[in-house]
């Protein structure tokens, strides 16, 4: 089985939930960066020991947290030495709004995967947007590059759409999938 680690950042636990429907999907590891940015202890060791990295972050003034924003720049120790190179790297974003920007957070965690010269895994799930579609539909929100969910601005976690947590875990079944794929290709 692939080694998977899902790095995220959540200020308020709506993207911790999602993050946690993703690793159970993937049967990942969870790693949480903190309220200043920072990894716990043997964080980076294992990011440099994963096979597939998952990037998670909420949408915040239409981008990545700045707390995401100062891992991905502490990250830049391991792009000197292409720490990263060819592992493979998907993300996800929650926001309030249905739109609300997303896309742009998605485009920032793709950027980061690239720079890193690694392959992104794309969500994979048609989307729900025909009429007999509910909110409760898989892939309602319509993301295509990365997971993309939705919690309104006074939902608490605990109250989050259920069909974006299936979402959210068929994503991280999909990256689990495509990275045996990779890991068995590579022996
Ligand atoms: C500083 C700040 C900026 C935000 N900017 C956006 C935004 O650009 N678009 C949006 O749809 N929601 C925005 N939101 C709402 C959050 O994305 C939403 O509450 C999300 O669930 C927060 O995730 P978290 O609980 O993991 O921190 C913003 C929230 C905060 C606190």
């Amino acid at each position: 089985m692939a080694d998977i680690v899902v790095v995220f950042h959540s200020g308020y636990g709506h993207t911790q939930r999602v993050a946690q429907a993703v690793a159970d999907g993937a049967q990942a590891v969870l790693l949480q960066i903190d309220g200043d940015g920072k990894l716990p202890a043997g964080g980076w060791e294992m990011l440099a020991a994963a096979d597939a990295i998952i990037f998670g972050a909420p949408t915040y003034m239409g981008g990545a947290s700045w707390q995401f924003k100062r891992f991905a720049d502490a990250s830049s120790k391991v792009w000197f030495a292409e720490g990263w190179r060819d592992k493979l790297f998907a993300g996800f974003t929650n926001s309030a709004a249905m739109n609300g920007d997303k896309y742009a957070t998605i485009t920032y965690l793709w950027t980061l995967a690239m720079q890193h010269h690694g392959m992104w895994i794309s969500q994979g799930l048609m989307p729900s947007n025909n009429k007999a579609a509910t909110r409760e539909s898989l892939n309602y929100v319509g993301g295509y590059g990365g997971l993309m969910t939705t919690s309104p601005t006074d939902a608490s976690p605990g109250e989050m759409s259920k069909g974006d947590l299936e979402t959210a875990r068929a994503f991280g079944e999909r990256v689990a999938t495509v990275a045996s794929r990779w890991a068995s290709s590579k022996s």
